[in-house]
């Protein structure tokens, strides 16, 4: 581009960033202000706390001082708060104060409009907008449009202008380093800058070369369901943080990031993806790990984890792999709803609340009361009502306990201090006679006592969850490709595993269902939206249930059907069919991202090759080395090719990702390493990534990406058949820059000889027999 139009844009950038300069003083001086006076409130509140309370008046005065001051804190912080983010905001937009411009002009208007887009947007002091913020309205043209005549969505509903020009700019620290004029979406000269940069513990935030299907994404306000099909590596979990922070651009009236869930795949990829959010200025939404989920709602359980389920999956046989598939579908599902509806008092199992020893509440008093409630009523209804009536009769038991002799020894016992406590100051002088004072001091002295009577029917635990679901699994109707042995068994293997406190993942979800379902208990009404990614590591019975536990939300799935570990692939809009069936949404949608960003151009066409519909995936083309295949005769051989191969990549990158099948493998391979220092086996629980060399089974690195990947051991005695394909295309399709694999042996039939005589993957050695 002409030199010209160069220094009147960089000028301009020098003129935007000079006024940002200013900002950020004034900011600066409020925040300072700010933080002043919160400390002079803070020291104030603490002076007040440590008051010497002698008079009871004083004492209340005191306290609805404290509250009004504790109020005053929390306002001045968070303005504090909400301070410091725009003066982080403002330096990141002082080194990049923006990445686009469009001019546009407005039918019936003889002038362009220039406007100039980045990652929030930047006023002057006559309210003039400098910088508009990626997610306004009209920026959308940026991302969607080509030029000529474009529509864009605004609060007051569709808009149309004219679109005469999109520039982009690539602008480090105040200076425009490339601008170019483009048609595209983004252009591929922008993208291929932004890709060719080596990979950072950190995931970047891609909001300057947003694709065109990416944005429709990002930007869909209207599903309820939303299903992101898109290969490996085409920017689902990217095209989720930035929906993220668009909802919460675009609803910042009604919408907390605290109302946003993410089920991410595991902790490494959390702590991967954490400061995406932040550096779009905006909070991180709440983050679990299904796991982790499961876990807090079974606790005392011990709940098998995915990646211990997925160690034993190659074990299978076919009867238990039916076993499983029947628990994990929507079926199953209705199976034990309609179970639990039809339930009569003498079927469920309740249990007795035991109090010291003895039972407070018998099961058959329990029974007695669920049974005197109609028939008719659905079984949650007649649980609460049950749940009501116990907690009403235990305060009458209390009542009833305050005469006790052990009550009136314990008063009499009690030091004046202990005595004023249980007053809680403002009850003081209120009481008619010095009985109805007695009274109130012993109600609670028995409350108290039987807090663990209370806290059991709130928490339900009048009711054996686990022995009914035991009856359920006895009852249900079996598909007749199951034998009733075989489903026997697992009967039985549940049954086993719950006296030793341990629970299979596949009965996790029906079985919160039931418990949840009977005693309409465990439902979120606060969260508005949920995100799914590597949605095809759940299973419909897993979404059923997060569907009932968060029933407000809206959802957008996202996930890789290719990359499904130890199991068969299953076309997406088989997924959305599915689970449009189970949920019944009223406006879903499915988009299929078909581009591949993350890998090299050999890297993808190498991955495309090994899987039967690979054609459709298209490459970014980001030149790189061809993939490397490493044939060696044996283990002892393999280690000392791979430590070849790890010194010469070491070269070249912060990070060589050695990636295994599972964790017997990765142990197998760290202890012949970590000889050579900087090398880390990573664990389940591993929530950072450092550098250097890192060992990890392919269900750690899900989601994540590395500069150079070395794929352990991708001989035919790993690898014999399709049910690996998933795993060994996922392990592929970690490496960004660099990819060598390590056959012990033959290598992998799931590598064709076309790939290898088309040069998709090179061979560096031959097997020495
Ligand atoms: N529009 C874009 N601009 C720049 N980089 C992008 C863009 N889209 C994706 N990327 C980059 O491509 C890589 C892969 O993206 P991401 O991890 O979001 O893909 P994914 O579909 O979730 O992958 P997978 O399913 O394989 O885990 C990341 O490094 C991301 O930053």
């Amino acid at each position: 581009m002409e030199n010209n139009e160069k220094k009147i844009e960089q000028s301009r950038v020098d003129e935007v960033v000079a006024k940002i300069d200013q900002k950020i003083i004034s900011t600066d001086d409020e925040f300072n202000r700010a933080h002043a006076e919160t400390k002079k409130v803070q020291q104030t509140y603490s002076d007040n706390t440590s008051v010497n309370y002698f008079e009871v008046d004083d004492r209340i005065e005191t306290s609805a001082e404290l509250q009004q001051q504790r109020g005053l804190v929390s306002r001045l912080t968070e303005n504090e708060s909400i301070l410091k983010t725009q003066l982080s905001t403002l330096k990141d937009l002082k080194k990049s104060p923006y990445f686009g411009r469009i001019d546009i002009q407005d039918d019936g208007e003889d002038q362009t409009e220039k406007l100039y887009i980045g990652i929030a947007s930047f006023e002057n002091e006559d309210g003039e907008f400098l910088v508009y913020d990626w997610r306004a309205p009209i920026s959308s043209v940026y991302y969607n449009g080509t030029l000529g005549e474009v529509a864009y969505d605004t609060p007051m509903g569709r808009q149309l202008t004219n679109l005469k020009k999109k520039r982009q700019f690539q602008i480090v620290d105040g200076d425009i380093r490339n601008m170019f004029d483009t048609n595209e979406t983004v252009g591929d000269e922008m993208l291929q800058s932004a890709l060719g940069e080596q990979n950072d513990e950190y995931m970047q935030n891609i909001v300057a070369t947003i694709q065109h299907e990416q944005n429709d994404i990002i930007r869909d306000t209207t599903s309820h369901l939303l299903v992101v099909q898109g290969v490996a590596g085409s920017g689902k979990t990217s095209a989720i943080l930035q929906r993220i922070a668009f909802l919460l651009y675009h609803s910042r009236d009604t919408l907390e990031a605290d109302q946003i869930i993410l089920f991410s795949p595991n902790k490494l990829f959390s702590h991967y993806i954490s400061e995406v959010l932040p550096s779009l200025g905006e909070r991180n939404m709440r983050q679990v790990t299904f796991d982790e989920f499961i876990d807090n709602r079974l606790k005392g359980l011990n709940v098998q984890s995915l990646f211990e389920r997925y160690e034993t999956d190659g074990k299978l046989t076919e009867q238990q792999r039916l076993v499983r598939g029947f628990k994990e579908s929507a079926k199953f599902m209705d199976e034990v709803q309609e179970y639990c509806d039809n339930l009569q008092p003498s079927q469920i199992f309740f249990s007795d609340i035991i109090f010291n020893d003895s039972i407070f509440f018998s099961k058959q008093e329990i029974q007695d009361i669920f049974d005197s409630f109609p028939k008719a009523a659905k079984v949650y209804d007649r649980f609460l009502h049950t749940k009501n009536e116990l907690i009403k009769r235990l305060k009458r038991r209390i009542d009833d306990e305050t005469k006790a002799d052990w009550v009136n020894d314990e008063i009499d016992q009690m030091s004046n201090e202990q005595y004023h406590d249980l007053l809680a100051g403002k009850e003081l002088g209120k009481f008619q006679n010095e009985d109805a004072e007695r009274f109130f001091i012993a109600r609670k002295i028995v409350s108290a006592r039987l807090r663990v009577v209370y806290d059991a029917i709130f928490n339900d635990n009048f009711f054996d969850a686990y022995l009914q679901y035991g009856d359920f699994l006895k009852k249900v109707d079996l598909p007749q490709t199951i034998e009733t042995p075989q489903w026997l068994q697992s009967v039985d293997e549940f049954n086993h595993s719950i006296e030793f406190h341990a629970i299979k993942l596949d009965d996790c979800a029906p079985l919160l269902y039931m418990r949840d379902y009977m005693c309409n208990s465990g439902q979120n009404n606060t969260m508005k939206y949920l995100f799914v990614d590597e949605m095809q590591d759940y299973s419909v019975a897993q979404l059923k249930y997060l569907r009932y536990a968060f029933p407000k939300t809206k959802w957008t799935l996202l996930g890789d059907s290719e990359q499904a570990l130890f199991k068969d692939v299953e076309q997406p809009k088989e997924i959305l069919d599915k689970l449009n069936a189970a949920f019944h949404v009223r406006r879903s949608r499915l988009i299929s991202l078909m581009r591949s960003y993350r890998s090299t151009l050999p890297i993808t066409n190498f991955a495309k090759s090994i899987l039967p519909n690979g054609d459709d995936i298209e490459a970014f083309t980001r030149p790189g080395d061809i993939p490397e295949l490493v044939l060696t005769s044996d283990f002892n051989d393999g280690i000392k090719q791979l430590r070849k191969v790890i010194t010469d990549q070491q070269a070249q990158y912060a990070t060589v990702a050695i990636l295994t099948k599972n964790m017997t493998e990765a142990q197998q391979v760290y202890e012949k390493l970590h000889a050579l220092g900087n090398v880390t086996l990573l664990q389940d629980a591993d929530r950072t990534l450092p550098k250097g060399i890192l060992v990890l089974p392919i269900y750690l690195a899900k989601g994540l990406e590395f500069d150079s990947v070395i794929a352990w051991d991708t001989s035919e005695k790993n690898y014999p058949d399709e049910s690996l394909l998933g795993t060994l295309y996922t392990i592929i399709t970690r490496a960004m820059h660099h990819l060598t694999l390590i056959s012990l042996g033959d290598v992998t039939p799931l590598i064709s000889d076309e790939s290898l005589t088309d040069r998709k993957i090179k061979i560096e050695k031959k097997i020495r027999k």
